[in-house]
């Protein structure tokens, strides 16, 4: 990855909540183009991770550097799309259109005002159909499949044409065959749009073959480096990462948890 920007820089970061320590000593570099799966057990610490660089928590102790600067004066925003955690979990009943949620990504900090209404509908209909949704455009978005609205939330998160997604366990309920399909169309977006992706999962056999990177946490980092070099680690080393909980790689490639 010779020459590639760093996109986010993160260098020794501590956090802490009331009486846990979360975090230790982090330190991660994701550059431009790659796509990151940030994989780990439950209460590792990935969502606290990607929190704080969103600046959705403060930061306590260490550094976090957005486009090299200091993310306590970052400003540009519309450059980071955010798909959050259980983004799919709208009931029937949910009073907005497919595409009333797609426009609501953009907001004053994504430039909105850039467009003029017309515009906005065309740029509707564009980031639907990168994600294959531009049939359901006036469908509500509570009659959807958790699938298909997590497709919703990927457009509503392009809409502000950003450089990186962030993704917290999007494939959460959604089935196996989906979930790939879902990861696919990640993947195609990184390469087609150079968008570099940052995305929490439990999915390491979905994510292994369409991920270019993994960082494992468990609450401090265990492993970050190239997929390939994930898959060449011994079991040994991968039985540490999991603590109790282990089965042996192949099984967890086969099957989903
Ligand atoms: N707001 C909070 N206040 C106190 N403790 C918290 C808070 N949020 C998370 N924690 C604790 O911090 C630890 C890490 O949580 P976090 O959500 O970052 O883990 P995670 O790896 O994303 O977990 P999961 O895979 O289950 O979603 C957990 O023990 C959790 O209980």
């Amino acid at each position: 990855m010779k020459n590639k920007a760093p996109i986010i820089e993160i260098k020794n970061l501590y956090y802490r909540y009331a009486n846990e320590d979360v975090l230790k000593n982090i330190n991660l570099t994701i550059h431009k183009g790659e796509f990151l799966a940030i994989l780990g057990p439950n209460g590792s610490g990935k969502s606290t991770l990607i929190k704080l660089m969103l600046k959705l928590l403060k930061k306590q102790k260490g550094e976090i550097l957005l486009y090299g600067t200091p993310i306590e004066k970052y400003q540009a925003w519309e450059k980071i799309g955010f798909v959050p955690q259980k983004a799919n979990a709208f009931n029937s009943g949910f009073p907005a259109t497919v595409y009333e949620v797609v426009r609501s990504g953009l907001t004053k900090k994504t430039g909105m005002f850039r467009f003029f209404p017309k515009d906005v509908k065309q740029r509707v209909q564009e980031v639907l159909q990168a994600v294959d949704m531009e049939d359901l455009i006036h469908r509500n978005i509570g009659e959807l499949s958790g699938g298909q609205q997590q497709r919703v939330f990927i457009a509503r998160a392009l809409i502000g044409e950003p450089d990186i997604i962030i993704l917290d366990e999007p494939t959460v309920g959604i089935d196996r065959k989906r979930v790939d399909t879902f990861v696919h169309l990640l993947e195609r977006l990184s390469k087609e749009k150079n968008i570099t992706l940052v995305m929490v999962t439990h999915d390491l056999g979905t994510i292994l073959d369409k991920a270019s990177h993994i960082a494992w946490l468990n609450r401090t980092l265990h492993f970050h480096g190239p997929v390939q070099d994930f898959q060449n680690l011994d079991q040994t080393t991968i039985k540490s990462f999991y603590q109790t909980e282990f089965e042996t790689l192949g099984e967890q490639m086969e099957e989903k948890y």
